[in-house]
C-alpha cells in the first residue's frame, strides 16, 4: 500500500487526488472535533471554507461551529474545541463546520474516491479504514496558514505505523516525508501530550485556555469513529 504524506493544505494538488483515499489530519483542532462530534451523535457535519458559507447553509434546525483566531465566531453555537461537542449538544444534530485549517483541507480533497478524518484519538481505527478502502492514500497534514504544524505530522506516523502493523512492514510504502513523521512519531508516542504542548500551536492553545484540548487531542486511539465525506457532509465510515 502506498502513503504519500504532504506537510500542509498549501503544498496539495487537488488533481493528485483523483481515484484515492485521502486523510487530512488536523490535530488542532478541526479533526479532532469533528471526530467527537460524530462519535457523540451528530448526524453530520459539514465543512466548509468560510464564515459566509456557513451561514448561508445552516437550517433552523443545523447548529453552527467554528473559530477564527482560535475563538468563537460571533452568532455560532460552538467554537472549535472538541470539548463543546457534548452528547447532549449535538446528538441528532447537523453541524456546519469553518476552521482555518482542518475545513479548508478537507475541501481541498474533494476531488478523492474518499475523504476521511484523522486524528490521534481515531489514529489505528484511520489506518484499518484506509487499507478497508484498498486505494493509493494521501495523508494531507493540514498545517497552520499554509505551514507544518508537528501534531499533524506525528499523527501522520502514528497512521502509517499502525498500517504497517496491521499490513505487515513491507507493504506499508511511503515517501521520505512520511519516513521522517514515523520517526517523529515512535520517539514521541510515550509522552504525547509533552511533546504537542511543546509545539507551536500547543503553546497557542494554552496560552488561550485550551490546555484540555490538547490533552484530549493527544490521546490515541480513544475511539473507532472515523468521518468520511459523502456529498457534503461528513458521516460516520462504516455505519
Ligand atoms: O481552532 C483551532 O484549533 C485552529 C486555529 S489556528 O488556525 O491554528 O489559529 O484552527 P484549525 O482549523 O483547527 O487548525
Ligand atoms: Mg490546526
Amino acid at each position: 500500500m502506498h502513503i504519500e504524506v504532504i506537510a500542509n493544505i498549501g503544498e496539495a494538488r487537488s488533481d493528485e487526488f483523483l481515484h484515492k483515499t485521502v486523510i487530512v489530519i488536523d490535530v488542532l483542532r478541526a479533526t479532532s472535533t469533528i471526530i467527537t462530534a460524530l462519535m457523540n451523535g451528530s448526524r453530520g457535519v459539514v465543512p466548509v471554507d468560510t464564515v459566509i458559507k456557513a451561514k448561508e447553509l445552516a437550517k433552523e434546525d443545523d447548529l453552527l461551529g467554528g473559530e477564527r483566531y482560535c475563538k468563537k465566531i460571533p452568532g455560532f453555537d460552538f467554537g472549535n474545541s472538541p470539548l463543546e461537542y457534548t452528547r447532549e449538544a449535538v446528538h441528532g444534530k447537523r453541524i456546519i463546520l469553518t476552521t482555518t485549517n482542518g475545513t479548508r483541507g478537507i475541501q481541498k480533497a474533494i476531488k478523492a474516491d474518499r475523504v476521511l478524518a484523522g486524528a490521534i484519538i481515531n489514529g489505528r481505527a484511520s489506518a484499518l479504514a484506509a487499507i478497508e478502502l484498498k486505494r493509493d492514500t494521501v495523508i494531507v497534514c493540514a498545517g497552520t496558514q499554509d505551514v507544518f504544524s508537528l501534531e499533524d505530522g506525528i499523527c501522520a506516523g502514528l497512521i502509517l505505523d499502525e498500517i504497517a502493523d496491521l499490513l505487515g512492514e513491507p507493504h506499508m510504502i511511503t515517501n521520505d516525508f512520511g519516513l521522517a513523521m514515523r520517526g517523529c512519531y515512535l520517539e514521541a508516542k510515550s509522552h504525547l501530550f509533552e511533546t504537542i504542548l511543546a509545539c507551536s500551536n500547543g503553546k497557542k492553545m494554552k496560552k488561550s485556555g485550551f490546555l484540555a484540548d490538547v490533552e484530549l487531542c493527544s490521546k490515541m486511539n480513544l475511539t473507532d469513529c472515523v468521518p468520511v465525506l459523502e456529498h457534503d457532509q461528513m458521516v460516520p465510515y462504516g455505519r
